[in-house]
């Protein structure tokens, strides 16, 4: 193993703190945090909501700054770069599929893609449609985003995090709000871009449909990083060890059981107002029960059982 931001590895963060301040309360995101990526390999980040996985995923971009601790993507000191080399960084090195995927509503598909490219002075339509194409919406190029659906919405907005053909990619919760079909089809194009283009992979979920998919899978709770697993085994995990990790990954998906069924708490309270129909309600239903279904699948696929 190579030393920080040796060749082998395309992101280290060590010692990550992060405090927002907030209407005079502070608010520790994350405690210090340190974990490492290789080149070529994707990085599930797993935790409940509020659990710090947005604000980590900002940190490695470079969109938002540490208090303290080093991070240091494709050999770029990131939480000490500032100006125009942290412009170019977040331009050319690193791809961000956002949670709300960001696509300029009055750009076409292509022209999302172009924007990016020609920002960097290297605008290139040959390479937009091939993009396009590897995304799986050949011959969508004119259609705007709300023409668009969410899942082929979520896939432009991948081609658009690759148009720099940057080396990092990372993604906040990329399946959100898709079902789990459409949300294996972008996480597939992802492992895609990493196994075969050698591209590093970072990426948030919740579900651990999504992490199973990833080469390891980092657990973080309370903004601590409780370890980091194997998805297809607990065993080796690092940071913790067999017993912990069994532990940590326990606590963490119940908490993420906790999240789904408040969700659903929330949208009956919405449906008996009125103010959301029964169709919602009824998704809301199918959502959280197939959360359910997978969290109790993994938990005992991994071995841990009760
Ligand atoms: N700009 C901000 N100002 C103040 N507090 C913030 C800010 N951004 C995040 N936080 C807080 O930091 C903690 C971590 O938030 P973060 O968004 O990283 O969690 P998350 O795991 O990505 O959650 P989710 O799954 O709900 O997106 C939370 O307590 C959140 O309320």
């Amino acid at each position: 193993m190579a030393g920080i931001g040796g060749e082998d590895l395309a992101v280290v963060v060590e010692g990550v703190v992060k405090i927002y301040e907030s209407r005079g309360e502070r608010i520790v995101a994350l405690r210090e945090v340190s974990l490492s990526v290789a080149r070529g390999e994707v990085l599930a980040i797993m935790g409940p909501s509020g659990s710090g996985k947005t604000t980590l995923l900002n940190i490695i971009a470079g969109v938002d700054r540490p208090n303290a601790g080093r991070v240091i993507v494709d050999g770029f000191e990131v939480s000490s770069a500032g100006g125009e080399e942290l412009r170019r960084f977040r331009l050319e090195r690193v791809g961000y599929v956002f949670q709300q995927h960001n696509l300029i509503p009055t750009l076409t598909a292509l022209e999302n893609i172009l924007l990016p490219m020609a920002l960097a002075g290297k605008a290139n339509r040959l390479r937009g449609q091939e993009l396009l194409r590897r995304v799986g919406l050949g011959g969508k190029e004119r259609r705007y985003p709300e023409e668009l659906s969410g899942g082929e919405q979520q896939r432009l907005a991948v081609a658009v995090a690759l148009a720099n053909d940057p080396p990092i990619i990372v993604a906040d919760e990329p399946t959100g709000e898709l079902d789990i079909a459409t949300g294996e089809r972008i996480v597939r194009i992802l492992l895609e871009e990493a196994h075969s283009r050698g591209k590093t992979v970072v990426l948030t979920t919740h579900d651990p449909r999504v992490a199973r998919m990833a080469d390891r899978v980092a657990v973080i709770e309370d903004g601590r990083l409780r370890g980091v697993y194997s998805p297809s085994r607990i065993a080796g995990a690092t940071g913790f060890g067999e017993v912990e990790a069994e532990k940590a990954v326990e606590a963490v998906m119940r908490r993420i059981l906790d999240d789904a069924e408040r969700r659903l708490r929330e949208a009956e309270d919405r449906f008996r107002r009125g103010e959301v129909g029964i169709d919602a309600l009824v998704e809301t239903y199918t959502r959280v029960k197939a959360l359910r279904e997978a969290v109790r699948e993994e938990l005992s696929r991994l071995g841990i059982t009760g």
